[in-house]
Protein backbone atom coordinates (compact mmCIF):
# COMPACT_ATOMS: atom_id res chain seq x y z
CA UNK A 1 0.00 0.00 0.00
CA UNK A 2 1.40 3.47 -0.77
CA UNK A 3 2.58 5.54 2.10
CA UNK A 4 0.33 8.37 1.47
CA UNK A 5 -2.83 6.21 1.59
CA UNK A 6 -1.65 4.83 5.01
CA UNK A 7 -1.35 8.45 5.87
CA UNK A 8 -4.61 9.96 4.83
CA UNK A 9 -6.06 10.17 8.34
CA UNK A 10 -3.24 11.67 9.71
CA UNK A 11 -2.03 15.26 9.54
CA UNK A 12 1.75 15.45 8.73
CA UNK A 13 3.50 18.74 10.38
CA UNK A 14 6.51 17.54 8.60
CA UNK A 15 8.16 15.12 6.50
CA UNK A 16 11.45 14.22 4.71
CA UNK A 17 12.34 11.94 2.12
CA UNK A 18 10.05 10.23 -0.85
CA UNK A 19 6.65 10.50 0.17
CA UNK A 20 5.78 8.00 -2.85
CA UNK A 21 6.98 4.91 -1.68
CA UNK A 22 4.89 1.13 -0.77
CA UNK A 23 5.10 0.25 2.54
CA UNK A 24 4.20 -3.70 3.42
CA UNK A 25 3.04 -3.48 6.90
CA UNK A 26 3.24 -1.14 10.01
CA UNK A 27 4.49 -2.04 13.18
CA UNK A 28 4.65 -0.07 16.74
CA UNK A 29 7.19 -2.20 18.47
CA UNK A 30 10.58 -2.59 16.49
CA UNK A 31 11.08 -6.30 17.52
CA UNK A 32 8.35 -6.95 14.88
CA UNK A 33 9.44 -4.60 12.29
CA UNK A 34 9.96 -6.78 8.85
CA UNK A 35 11.67 -5.83 5.60
CA UNK A 36 9.23 -2.78 4.13
CA UNK A 37 7.22 -1.70 7.04
CA UNK A 38 5.92 1.82 8.70
CA UNK A 39 7.61 2.32 11.76
CA UNK A 40 5.50 4.04 14.40
CA UNK A 41 7.21 5.53 18.05
CA UNK A 42 4.88 5.71 20.71
CA UNK A 43 5.95 7.22 24.02
CA UNK A 44 4.85 4.42 26.14
CA UNK A 45 4.99 4.08 30.14
CA UNK A 46 8.01 1.98 30.44
CA UNK A 47 10.46 3.41 27.30
CA UNK A 48 10.48 5.66 24.35
CA UNK A 49 9.87 4.36 21.05
CA UNK A 50 11.49 7.07 19.22
CA UNK A 51 15.03 4.97 21.01
CA UNK A 52 13.76 1.89 18.74
CA UNK A 53 13.99 3.79 15.75
CA UNK A 54 17.53 2.86 14.32
CA UNK A 55 16.87 -1.02 15.64
CA UNK A 56 13.23 -0.76 13.24
CA UNK A 57 15.59 0.68 10.33
CA UNK A 58 18.39 -2.02 10.95
CA UNK A 59 15.33 -4.38 10.43
CA UNK A 60 14.02 -2.84 7.42
CA UNK A 61 11.44 -0.12 8.13
CA UNK A 62 11.45 1.76 5.00
CA UNK A 63 9.39 5.11 6.98
CA UNK A 64 9.03 6.13 10.60
CA UNK A 65 6.41 8.23 11.86
CA UNK A 66 7.08 9.95 15.21
CA UNK A 67 6.47 12.85 17.15
CA UNK A 68 9.54 14.04 18.10
CA UNK A 69 11.59 16.60 15.48
CA UNK A 70 12.96 15.39 12.74
CA UNK A 71 16.95 15.63 13.40
CA UNK A 72 19.93 16.92 11.00
CA UNK A 73 21.35 13.26 10.46
CA UNK A 74 18.53 11.46 8.89
CA UNK A 75 19.10 7.98 7.20
CA UNK A 76 19.09 8.28 3.39
CA UNK A 77 16.45 6.63 1.73
CA UNK A 78 14.19 6.61 4.21
CA UNK A 79 11.00 8.47 4.92
CA UNK A 80 10.50 10.57 7.75
CA UNK A 81 6.79 12.05 8.75
CA UNK A 82 6.46 13.75 12.05
CA UNK A 83 2.82 14.22 13.53
CA UNK A 84 1.99 15.52 16.39
CA UNK A 85 0.62 12.72 18.73
CA UNK A 86 1.72 9.10 17.60
CA UNK A 87 0.06 7.49 19.76
CA UNK A 88 -3.31 8.61 18.60
CA UNK A 89 -1.97 8.35 15.04
CA UNK A 90 -1.55 4.46 15.48
CA UNK A 91 -5.40 3.50 15.76
CA UNK A 92 -5.54 5.85 12.31
CA UNK A 93 -3.01 4.16 10.48
CA UNK A 94 -3.51 0.59 11.43
CA UNK A 95 -7.80 0.92 10.73
CA UNK A 96 -6.66 2.61 7.30
CA UNK A 97 -3.58 -0.31 6.45
CA UNK A 98 -5.47 -3.04 6.99
CA UNK A 99 -8.62 -1.69 5.04
CA UNK A 100 -11.35 -0.46 7.98
CA UNK A 101 -12.15 -3.82 8.88
CA UNK A 102 -14.51 -2.39 11.97
CA UNK A 103 -16.76 -0.61 9.17
CA UNK A 104 -17.22 -4.12 7.33
CA UNK A 105 -18.77 -5.77 10.18
CA UNK A 106 -21.57 -4.72 13.35
CA UNK A 107 -18.70 -4.32 16.03
CA UNK A 108 -20.48 -3.98 19.81
CA UNK A 109 -17.38 -2.81 22.10
CA UNK A 110 -17.97 -3.60 26.34
CA UNK A 111 -16.32 -1.49 28.91
CA UNK A 112 -17.15 -1.49 32.82
CA UNK A 113 -15.07 -2.88 35.50
CA UNK A 114 -16.98 -6.02 35.53
CA UNK A 115 -19.06 -8.39 33.38
CA UNK A 116 -17.20 -7.50 29.94
CA UNK A 117 -15.88 -10.93 29.16
CA UNK A 118 -18.94 -12.43 29.96
CA UNK A 119 -21.16 -9.97 27.77
CA UNK A 120 -18.96 -10.04 24.87
CA UNK A 121 -18.81 -13.88 25.04
CA UNK A 122 -22.08 -14.48 25.37
CA UNK A 123 -23.07 -12.34 22.52
CA UNK A 124 -20.84 -13.83 20.59
CA UNK A 125 -22.19 -17.55 21.44
CA UNK A 126 -25.86 -16.36 20.81
CA UNK A 127 -24.95 -14.39 17.42
CA UNK A 128 -23.47 -18.13 16.22
CA UNK A 129 -26.39 -19.38 17.69
CA UNK A 130 -28.66 -17.56 15.78
CA UNK A 131 -25.97 -18.60 12.43
CA UNK A 132 -23.92 -15.81 12.10
CA UNK A 133 -20.24 -16.06 11.53
CA UNK A 134 -18.99 -13.58 14.55
CA UNK A 135 -15.96 -12.44 15.78
CA UNK A 136 -14.64 -11.99 19.47
CA UNK A 137 -12.00 -10.11 21.11
CA UNK A 138 -11.84 -11.21 24.52
CA UNK A 139 -9.28 -11.59 27.45
CA UNK A 140 -9.67 -15.43 27.45
CA UNK A 141 -9.24 -15.81 23.65
CA UNK A 142 -10.06 -14.37 20.29
CA UNK A 143 -12.04 -15.93 18.13
CA UNK A 144 -12.36 -15.52 14.23
CA UNK A 145 -15.93 -17.53 13.92
CA UNK A 146 -14.68 -20.96 15.24
CA UNK A 147 -11.14 -20.01 14.77
CA UNK A 148 -9.59 -19.66 18.16
CA UNK A 149 -6.38 -16.94 17.95
CA UNK A 150 -5.19 -16.55 21.67
CA UNK A 151 -4.83 -13.14 23.60
CA UNK A 152 -2.42 -11.27 25.67
CA UNK A 153 -4.51 -8.49 26.66
CA UNK A 154 -8.08 -7.86 27.02
CA UNK A 155 -8.00 -5.14 24.18
CA UNK A 156 -4.71 -5.93 22.07
CA UNK A 157 -2.98 -2.78 20.66
CA UNK A 158 -4.52 -0.84 17.52
CA UNK A 159 -2.30 -2.88 14.86
CA UNK A 160 -3.03 -6.79 16.10
CA UNK A 161 -6.66 -5.11 16.63
CA UNK A 162 -7.24 -4.14 13.47
CA UNK A 163 -5.18 -6.94 11.98
CA UNK A 164 -7.90 -9.25 13.93
CA UNK A 165 -10.72 -7.65 12.59
CA UNK A 166 -9.37 -7.67 8.96
CA UNK A 167 -9.30 -11.74 9.47
CA UNK A 168 -12.67 -11.75 10.97
CA UNK A 169 -13.85 -9.91 7.59
CA UNK A 170 -11.59 -12.18 5.38
CA UNK A 171 -13.80 -15.13 7.16
CA UNK A 172 -17.28 -13.64 6.71
CA UNK A 173 -18.07 -12.42 10.00
CA UNK A 174 -21.03 -10.31 9.69
CA UNK A 175 -20.50 -9.06 13.46
CA UNK A 176 -17.94 -8.78 16.09
CA UNK A 177 -17.99 -8.41 19.75
CA UNK A 178 -14.84 -7.20 21.79
CA UNK A 179 -14.09 -6.14 25.51
CA UNK A 180 -13.08 -2.51 25.77
CA UNK A 181 -10.34 -1.75 28.61
CA UNK A 182 -9.45 1.18 30.26
CA UNK A 183 -6.06 0.80 29.39
CA UNK A 184 -7.17 0.68 25.62
CA UNK A 185 -9.47 3.14 25.95
CA UNK A 186 -6.39 5.96 27.35
CA UNK A 187 -3.93 4.31 24.82
CA UNK A 188 -6.54 4.50 21.99
CA UNK A 189 -5.53 1.04 21.17
CA UNK A 190 -9.70 1.30 19.74
CA UNK A 191 -8.70 4.58 18.21
CA UNK A 192 -10.47 5.00 14.94
CA UNK A 193 -12.89 2.19 14.95
CA UNK A 194 -16.08 2.09 14.26
CA UNK A 195 -19.02 0.82 16.79
CA UNK A 196 -22.53 0.25 16.23
CA UNK A 197 -23.18 -0.14 19.75
CA UNK A 198 -21.19 0.37 22.79
CA UNK A 199 -22.19 -1.26 26.55
CA UNK A 200 -21.59 -0.16 30.19
CA UNK A 201 -21.64 -2.94 33.03
CA UNK A 202 -19.97 -0.93 36.43
CA UNK A 203 -17.41 0.86 37.76
CA UNK A 204 -15.78 -0.07 40.86
CA UNK A 205 -11.91 0.11 41.80
CA UNK A 206 -9.63 -1.02 40.27
CA UNK A 207 -6.37 -0.56 38.30
CA UNK A 208 -5.88 2.43 40.65
CA UNK A 209 -2.23 1.43 40.22
CA UNK A 210 -2.37 2.68 36.41
CA UNK A 211 -5.38 5.56 36.15
CA UNK A 212 -4.36 6.84 39.62
CA UNK A 213 -7.72 8.29 40.59
CA UNK A 214 -11.06 6.79 40.28
CA UNK A 215 -12.09 9.83 38.52
CA UNK A 216 -9.54 9.14 35.72
CA UNK A 217 -10.24 5.65 35.59
CA UNK A 218 -14.14 6.49 35.45
CA UNK A 219 -13.69 9.03 32.67
CA UNK A 220 -11.01 6.77 30.27
CA UNK A 221 -14.21 4.36 30.01
CA UNK A 222 -16.16 8.00 29.35
CA UNK A 223 -13.95 8.29 26.79
CA UNK A 224 -15.47 5.10 24.88
CA UNK A 225 -19.18 6.60 24.54
CA UNK A 226 -18.19 10.00 23.91
CA UNK A 227 -16.48 9.29 21.03
CA UNK A 228 -19.50 7.10 19.75
CA UNK A 229 -21.24 8.09 16.73
CA UNK A 230 -25.46 9.57 16.61
CA UNK A 231 -26.20 6.49 14.75
CA UNK A 232 -24.89 3.72 17.36
CA UNK A 233 -26.53 2.81 20.75
CA UNK A 234 -24.99 3.21 24.26
CA UNK A 235 -26.72 0.89 26.22
CA UNK A 236 -25.87 1.60 30.42
CA UNK A 237 -26.21 -0.08 33.25
CA UNK A 238 -29.20 2.06 35.62
CA UNK A 239 -27.85 0.35 38.28
CA UNK A 240 -24.59 1.41 38.62
CA UNK A 241 -24.15 4.92 40.02
CA UNK A 242 -22.26 5.75 37.16
CA UNK A 243 -24.19 4.38 34.67
CA UNK A 244 -25.73 7.67 33.21
CA UNK A 245 -22.16 9.40 33.58
CA UNK A 246 -20.70 7.49 30.81
CA UNK A 247 -23.42 8.30 28.45
CA UNK A 248 -24.21 11.97 29.34
CA UNK A 249 -21.95 13.60 26.26
CA UNK A 250 -22.57 10.68 23.78
CA UNK A 251 -24.49 11.84 20.40
CA UNK A 252 -25.13 7.90 20.46
CA UNK A 253 -28.85 6.53 21.01
CA UNK A 254 -29.25 5.85 24.74
CA UNK A 255 -31.02 2.83 26.39
CA UNK A 256 -30.67 1.31 29.81
CA UNK A 257 -31.05 -1.50 31.59
CA UNK A 258 -31.98 -2.50 35.41
CA UNK A 259 -32.70 -5.14 38.17
CA UNK A 260 -34.66 -2.27 40.18
CA UNK A 261 -35.70 0.68 38.43
CA UNK A 262 -37.52 1.96 35.48
CA UNK A 263 -35.29 0.85 32.20
CA UNK A 264 -35.96 0.08 28.65
CA UNK A 265 -34.31 -3.31 29.45
CA UNK A 266 -35.60 -4.70 32.87
CA UNK A 267 -35.14 -8.02 34.53
CA UNK A 268 -35.65 -9.93 37.76
CA UNK A 269 -34.80 -12.93 39.61
CA UNK A 270 -37.64 -15.36 40.31
CA UNK A 271 -36.05 -18.61 41.67
CA UNK A 272 -32.26 -19.19 41.69
CA UNK A 273 -30.04 -21.95 42.43
CA UNK A 274 -26.52 -23.43 41.88
CA UNK A 275 -27.94 -25.04 38.46
CA UNK A 276 -29.18 -21.87 36.96
CA UNK A 277 -32.06 -18.92 37.54
CA UNK A 278 -35.30 -18.61 36.16
CA UNK A 279 -35.51 -14.93 35.40
CA UNK A 280 -38.35 -12.26 34.42
CA UNK A 281 -36.75 -10.24 31.84
CA UNK A 282 -39.37 -8.03 29.95
CA UNK A 283 -42.08 -9.31 31.07
CA UNK A 284 -41.39 -12.76 29.73
CA UNK A 285 -40.20 -15.67 31.38
CA UNK A 286 -36.98 -17.64 30.68
CA UNK A 287 -34.46 -20.29 32.23
CA UNK A 288 -30.95 -19.72 32.29
CA UNK A 289 -27.79 -21.62 33.12
CA UNK A 290 -26.24 -18.16 35.17
CA UNK A 291 -25.83 -18.09 38.51
CA UNK A 292 -26.12 -14.79 39.94
CA UNK A 293 -27.54 -11.71 40.68
CA UNK A 294 -24.64 -9.81 38.36
CA UNK A 295 -25.24 -11.95 35.72
CA UNK A 296 -28.79 -10.74 35.74
CA UNK A 297 -27.54 -7.29 34.57
CA UNK A 298 -24.86 -9.12 32.47
CA UNK A 299 -27.64 -10.81 30.26
CA UNK A 300 -30.24 -7.64 30.50
CA UNK A 301 -26.72 -6.16 28.50
CA UNK A 302 -26.72 -8.93 26.24
CA UNK A 303 -30.43 -8.97 25.76
CA UNK A 304 -30.61 -5.32 25.04
CA UNK A 305 -27.67 -5.49 22.91
CA UNK A 306 -29.44 -8.05 20.77
CA UNK A 307 -32.78 -5.91 20.39
CA UNK A 308 -30.84 -2.78 19.10
CA UNK A 309 -29.06 -4.94 16.89
CA UNK A 310 -32.66 -5.77 15.39
CA UNK A 311 -33.45 -9.04 16.76
CA UNK A 312 -36.47 -10.36 18.40
CA UNK A 313 -36.88 -10.48 21.91
CA UNK A 314 -38.68 -13.70 21.90
CA UNK A 315 -35.72 -15.06 19.38
CA UNK A 316 -33.32 -13.74 21.68
CA UNK A 317 -34.95 -15.51 25.06
CA UNK A 318 -35.67 -18.58 23.55
CA UNK A 319 -31.17 -19.01 22.49
CA UNK A 320 -30.40 -17.11 25.83
CA UNK A 321 -31.49 -20.46 27.47
CA UNK A 322 -29.55 -22.63 25.80
CA UNK A 323 -26.20 -21.49 26.35
CA UNK A 324 -23.44 -22.08 29.00
CA UNK A 325 -21.66 -19.86 31.45
CA UNK A 326 -18.25 -18.80 30.60
CA UNK A 327 -15.38 -20.33 31.05
CA UNK A 328 -14.28 -19.82 34.87
CA UNK A 329 -17.38 -17.15 35.61
CA UNK A 330 -19.09 -18.52 38.27
CA UNK A 331 -18.53 -22.26 37.26
CA UNK A 332 -19.80 -25.06 39.51
CA UNK A 333 -18.40 -28.19 40.28
CA UNK A 334 -19.75 -30.72 42.66
CA UNK A 335 -18.04 -33.90 44.80
CA UNK A 336 -19.54 -36.84 45.04
CA UNK A 337 -20.52 -36.42 48.28
CA UNK A 338 -22.51 -33.14 47.45
CA UNK A 339 -19.93 -30.46 48.07
CA UNK A 340 -19.86 -27.79 45.31
CA UNK A 341 -16.83 -25.49 44.32
CA UNK A 342 -17.66 -22.53 42.08
CA UNK A 343 -14.67 -21.44 39.69
CA UNK A 344 -15.01 -17.81 39.09
CA UNK A 345 -12.68 -14.54 37.89
CA UNK A 346 -13.12 -12.25 40.89
CA UNK A 347 -10.12 -10.58 41.29
CA UNK A 348 -11.38 -7.39 42.72
CA UNK A 349 -13.51 -6.39 46.49
CA UNK A 350 -16.51 -5.64 44.30
CA UNK A 351 -16.31 -9.12 42.58
CA UNK A 352 -15.99 -11.08 45.78
CA UNK A 353 -19.00 -9.25 47.12
CA UNK A 354 -21.13 -10.15 44.28
CA UNK A 355 -20.17 -13.60 43.70
CA UNK A 356 -20.09 -14.47 47.92
CA UNK A 357 -23.50 -12.61 47.92
CA UNK A 358 -24.83 -14.83 45.64
CA UNK A 359 -23.91 -18.06 47.13
CA UNK A 360 -25.05 -17.06 50.32
CA UNK A 361 -28.53 -15.73 49.05
CA UNK A 362 -28.55 -19.68 47.36
CA UNK A 363 -26.89 -21.44 50.51
CA UNK A 364 -29.02 -19.62 52.89
CA UNK A 365 -27.14 -20.00 56.14
CA UNK A 366 -28.07 -23.92 55.92
CA UNK A 367 -24.08 -24.52 54.75
CA UNK A 368 -21.06 -23.50 55.10
CA UNK A 369 -19.15 -21.09 52.56
CA UNK A 370 -15.39 -21.52 52.47
CA UNK A 371 -13.88 -18.98 50.12
CA UNK A 372 -10.36 -19.74 48.90
CA UNK A 373 -8.70 -16.05 47.32
CA UNK A 374 -5.80 -14.91 46.79
CA UNK A 375 -4.45 -11.30 44.50
CA UNK A 376 -2.12 -10.84 41.79
CA UNK A 377 1.53 -9.75 42.30
CA UNK A 378 2.60 -6.34 40.42
CA UNK A 379 -0.73 -4.94 40.58
CA UNK A 380 -3.09 -2.60 43.02
CA UNK A 381 -2.05 -3.40 45.96
CA UNK A 382 -4.52 -0.94 47.71
CA UNK A 383 -7.32 -4.09 46.53
CA UNK A 384 -5.18 -6.72 48.48
CA UNK A 385 -6.48 -5.86 52.68
CA UNK A 386 -10.39 -4.81 51.07
CA UNK A 387 -10.60 -8.16 49.44
CA UNK A 388 -9.20 -10.16 52.70
CA UNK A 389 -11.91 -8.23 54.31
CA UNK A 390 -14.98 -8.74 51.84
CA UNK A 391 -14.02 -12.46 51.91
CA UNK A 392 -13.93 -12.71 55.62
CA UNK A 393 -17.41 -10.72 56.01
CA UNK A 394 -19.07 -13.32 53.90
CA UNK A 395 -17.79 -16.49 54.59
CA UNK A 396 -17.66 -19.13 57.11
CA UNK A 397 -13.71 -19.55 56.32
CA UNK A 398 -11.50 -18.21 54.05
CA UNK A 399 -8.07 -19.80 53.12
CA UNK A 400 -5.92 -16.55 51.89
CA UNK A 401 -3.51 -18.15 49.15
CA UNK A 402 -1.54 -17.23 46.08
CA UNK A 403 -2.63 -16.03 42.88
CA UNK A 404 -0.27 -14.74 39.97
CA UNK A 405 2.96 -13.50 42.25
CA UNK A 406 4.36 -12.66 38.90
CA UNK A 407 7.59 -10.67 40.35
CA UNK A 408 6.59 -10.20 44.18
CA UNK A 409 7.16 -12.54 46.95
CA UNK A 410 3.68 -14.47 47.42
CA UNK A 411 3.92 -13.84 51.34
CA UNK A 412 4.31 -10.10 51.18
CA UNK A 413 1.02 -10.10 49.52
CA UNK A 414 -0.73 -12.73 51.50
CA UNK A 415 0.36 -10.34 54.65
CA UNK A 416 -0.92 -7.29 52.67
CA UNK A 417 -4.31 -8.84 52.34
CA UNK A 418 -3.75 -10.41 55.90
CA UNK A 419 -3.47 -7.07 57.11
CA UNK A 420 -6.92 -5.99 56.56
CA UNK A 421 -8.44 -7.95 59.19
CA UNK A 422 -9.69 -7.24 62.10
CA UNK A 423 -9.26 -9.88 65.34
CA UNK A 424 -12.83 -11.32 64.94
CA UNK A 425 -12.29 -11.78 61.25
CA UNK A 426 -9.13 -13.54 61.16
CA UNK A 427 -10.10 -16.17 63.91
CA UNK A 428 -12.28 -17.71 60.47
CA UNK A 429 -8.89 -16.69 57.99
CA UNK A 430 -5.99 -19.01 57.33
CA UNK A 431 -3.34 -18.70 54.67
CA UNK A 432 -1.96 -21.58 52.80
CA UNK A 433 0.90 -20.08 50.35
CA UNK A 434 0.50 -23.04 48.01
CA UNK A 435 -2.44 -22.87 46.19
CA UNK A 436 -3.31 -25.83 45.11
CA UNK A 437 -2.35 -27.50 48.92
CA UNK A 438 -5.27 -24.55 49.67
CA UNK A 439 -7.38 -25.75 47.00
CA UNK A 440 -6.95 -29.21 49.07
CA UNK A 441 -7.53 -27.72 52.29
CA UNK A 442 -10.94 -26.18 51.42
CA UNK A 443 -11.85 -29.46 50.13
CA UNK A 444 -11.02 -31.41 53.17
CA UNK A 445 -12.79 -28.68 55.53
CA UNK A 446 -15.86 -28.79 53.56
CA UNK A 447 -19.20 -31.27 54.55
CA UNK A 448 -22.22 -32.03 52.43
CA UNK A 449 -24.00 -28.99 51.26
CA UNK A 450 -20.82 -26.25 51.84
CA UNK A 451 -20.01 -24.31 49.07
CA UNK A 452 -16.31 -23.68 47.92
CA UNK A 453 -15.78 -20.18 46.03
CA UNK A 454 -12.24 -20.46 44.45
CA UNK A 455 -11.54 -17.40 43.12
CA UNK A 456 -9.76 -15.01 41.21
CA UNK A 457 -7.91 -17.34 38.89
CA UNK A 458 -11.00 -18.20 36.30
CA UNK A 459 -10.22 -19.41 33.05
CA UNK A 460 -6.39 -18.82 33.16
CA UNK A 461 -4.28 -22.04 32.69
CA UNK A 462 -1.50 -20.90 34.78
CA UNK A 463 0.50 -19.51 37.69
CA UNK A 464 2.75 -16.52 36.88
CA UNK A 465 5.60 -16.52 38.88
CA UNK A 466 8.91 -14.85 38.26
CA UNK A 467 7.83 -14.22 34.50
CA UNK A 468 7.42 -17.95 34.31
CA UNK A 469 3.27 -19.38 33.39
CA UNK A 470 2.97 -22.57 35.30
CA UNK A 471 0.86 -24.76 34.31
CA UNK A 472 -2.21 -24.48 36.82
CA UNK A 473 -5.79 -25.13 36.41
CA UNK A 474 -8.12 -24.29 39.11
CA UNK A 475 -10.90 -26.57 37.38
CA UNK A 476 -8.20 -29.75 37.60
CA UNK A 477 -6.83 -28.94 40.77
CA UNK A 478 -11.10 -28.93 42.34
CA UNK A 479 -11.79 -32.53 40.41
CA UNK A 480 -8.41 -34.11 41.88
CA UNK A 481 -9.01 -32.51 45.42
CA UNK A 482 -12.56 -33.89 45.11
CA UNK A 483 -11.50 -37.35 43.71
CA UNK A 484 -13.29 -37.05 40.32
CA UNK A 485 -12.30 -38.64 37.14
C1 LIG B 1 0.65 -0.28 31.13
C2 LIG B 1 0.20 -0.72 29.79
O1 LIG B 1 -0.98 -0.84 29.54
N1 LIG B 1 1.16 -0.97 28.89
C3 LIG B 1 0.83 -1.29 27.52
C4 LIG B 1 1.45 -0.26 26.61
O2 LIG B 1 2.81 -0.35 26.80
P1 LIG B 1 3.67 0.88 27.20
O3 LIG B 1 2.94 2.15 26.89
O4 LIG B 1 4.16 0.69 28.58
O5 LIG B 1 4.90 0.70 26.17
P2 LIG B 1 6.43 0.70 26.51
O6 LIG B 1 6.83 -0.64 26.96
O7 LIG B 1 6.74 1.89 27.35
O8 LIG B 1 7.03 0.92 25.05
C5 LIG B 1 6.79 2.13 24.29
C6 LIG B 1 6.81 1.78 22.85
O9 LIG B 1 8.09 1.28 22.52
C7 LIG B 1 7.96 0.12 21.77
N2 LIG B 1 9.15 -0.72 21.94
C8 LIG B 1 9.51 -1.19 23.15
C9 LIG B 1 10.61 -2.01 23.29
C10 LIG B 1 11.35 -2.36 22.14
O10 LIG B 1 12.35 -3.10 22.16
N3 LIG B 1 10.96 -1.86 20.94
C11 LIG B 1 9.88 -1.05 20.82
O11 LIG B 1 9.57 -0.63 19.71
C12 LIG B 1 6.69 -0.53 22.29
O12 LIG B 1 6.13 -1.44 21.34
C13 LIG B 1 5.81 0.69 22.49
O13 LIG B 1 5.16 1.01 21.28
O14 LIG B 1 1.16 -0.56 25.27
C14 LIG B 1 1.58 -1.87 24.83
C15 LIG B 1 1.14 -2.01 23.38
O15 LIG B 1 -0.23 -1.75 23.25
C16 LIG B 1 0.95 -2.94 25.71
O16 LIG B 1 1.42 -4.22 25.33
C17 LIG B 1 1.32 -2.69 27.16
O17 LIG B 1 0.64 -3.62 27.93
C18 LIG B 1 1.35 -4.14 29.08
C19 LIG B 1 2.25 -5.30 28.68
C20 LIG B 1 0.32 -4.59 30.13
O18 LIG B 1 0.59 -5.40 31.00
N4 LIG B 1 -0.89 -4.06 30.07
C21 LIG B 1 -1.99 -4.41 30.97
C22 LIG B 1 -1.97 -3.65 32.28
C23 LIG B 1 -3.27 -4.10 30.21
O19 LIG B 1 -3.26 -3.44 29.16
N5 LIG B 1 -4.40 -4.59 30.70
C24 LIG B 1 -5.67 -4.34 30.07
C25 LIG B 1 -6.86 -4.93 30.81
C26 LIG B 1 -6.77 -5.15 32.25
C27 LIG B 1 -8.13 -5.51 32.81
O20 LIG B 1 -9.13 -4.84 32.53
O21 LIG B 1 -8.18 -6.47 33.55
C28 LIG B 1 -5.77 -5.04 28.73
O22 LIG B 1 -6.48 -4.50 27.85
O23 LIG B 1 -5.25 -6.16 28.61
N1 LIG C 1 -21.98 -7.44 36.05
C1 LIG C 1 -21.13 -7.78 37.01
N2 LIG C 1 -21.07 -7.07 38.16
C2 LIG C 1 -20.20 -7.38 39.11
N3 LIG C 1 -19.37 -8.43 39.08
C3 LIG C 1 -19.38 -9.18 37.98
C4 LIG C 1 -20.25 -8.90 36.88
N4 LIG C 1 -20.04 -9.82 35.93
C5 LIG C 1 -19.07 -10.61 36.36
N5 LIG C 1 -18.67 -10.26 37.60
C6 LIG C 1 -17.61 -10.83 38.43
O1 LIG C 1 -16.38 -10.37 37.88
C7 LIG C 1 -15.58 -11.46 37.45
C8 LIG C 1 -14.97 -11.13 36.10
O2 LIG C 1 -15.99 -11.18 35.13
P1 LIG C 1 -15.63 -10.94 33.62
O3 LIG C 1 -14.45 -11.73 33.28
O4 LIG C 1 -16.86 -11.11 32.81
O5 LIG C 1 -15.24 -9.38 33.71
P2 LIG C 1 -14.21 -8.51 32.90
O6 LIG C 1 -14.82 -7.15 32.93
O7 LIG C 1 -13.99 -9.09 31.58
O8 LIG C 1 -12.87 -8.55 33.74
P3 LIG C 1 -11.34 -8.21 33.24
O9 LIG C 1 -11.26 -6.72 33.23
O10 LIG C 1 -10.50 -8.80 34.27
O11 LIG C 1 -11.16 -8.82 31.90
C9 LIG C 1 -16.51 -12.66 37.39
O12 LIG C 1 -15.81 -13.82 37.63
C10 LIG C 1 -17.53 -12.34 38.44
O13 LIG C 1 -17.02 -12.66 39.71
N1 LIG D 1 -6.63 -8.58 33.66
C1 LIG D 1 -6.41 -8.58 35.09
C2 LIG D 1 -6.58 -9.98 35.58
C3 LIG D 1 -6.20 -10.27 37.01
C4 LIG D 1 -6.37 -11.71 37.34
C5 LIG D 1 -5.74 -12.19 38.59
N2 LIG D 1 -5.64 -13.61 38.50
C6 LIG D 1 -4.36 -11.57 38.81
O1 LIG D 1 -3.41 -12.16 38.35
O2 LIG D 1 -4.28 -10.52 39.44
C7 LIG D 1 -5.02 -8.01 35.39
O3 LIG D 1 -4.07 -8.34 34.71
O4 LIG D 1 -4.94 -7.21 36.30
MG1 LIG E 1 -12.27 -9.40 30.55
Amino acid sequence: MKLTDVLVKVQPLETKGNMDIEITGVQMDSRKVKKGDLFIAVKGTQTDGHAFISKALELGAVAVLQSNELSAELLEGVTYVRVADTEDAVGKVATQFFGDPSRKLQLVGVTGTNGKTTIATVLYNMYRAFGHKVGLCSTVCNYIDDQAVSADHTTPDPITLNELLARMVEAGCEYAFMECSSHAIQQKRIGGLHFVGALFTNLTRDHLDYHKTFENYRDAKKMFFDGLDKDAFAITNADDRNGMVMVQNTKATIKTYSTRTVADFKGRILEESLEGMLLDIDGREVSVRFIGRFNVSNLLAVYGAAVMLGQEPQEVLRVMSTLHPVNGRFEAIRSKEGVSAIVDYAHTPDALINVLTTINEIVKGKASVITVCGAGGNRDAGKRPLMAQEAANRSDRVIITSDNPRFEDPQVIINDMLAGLDAEQKKKVISIVDRREAIRAAAMMAQPGDVILVAGKGHEPYQEIKGVKHHFDDHEEIRAAFGLE
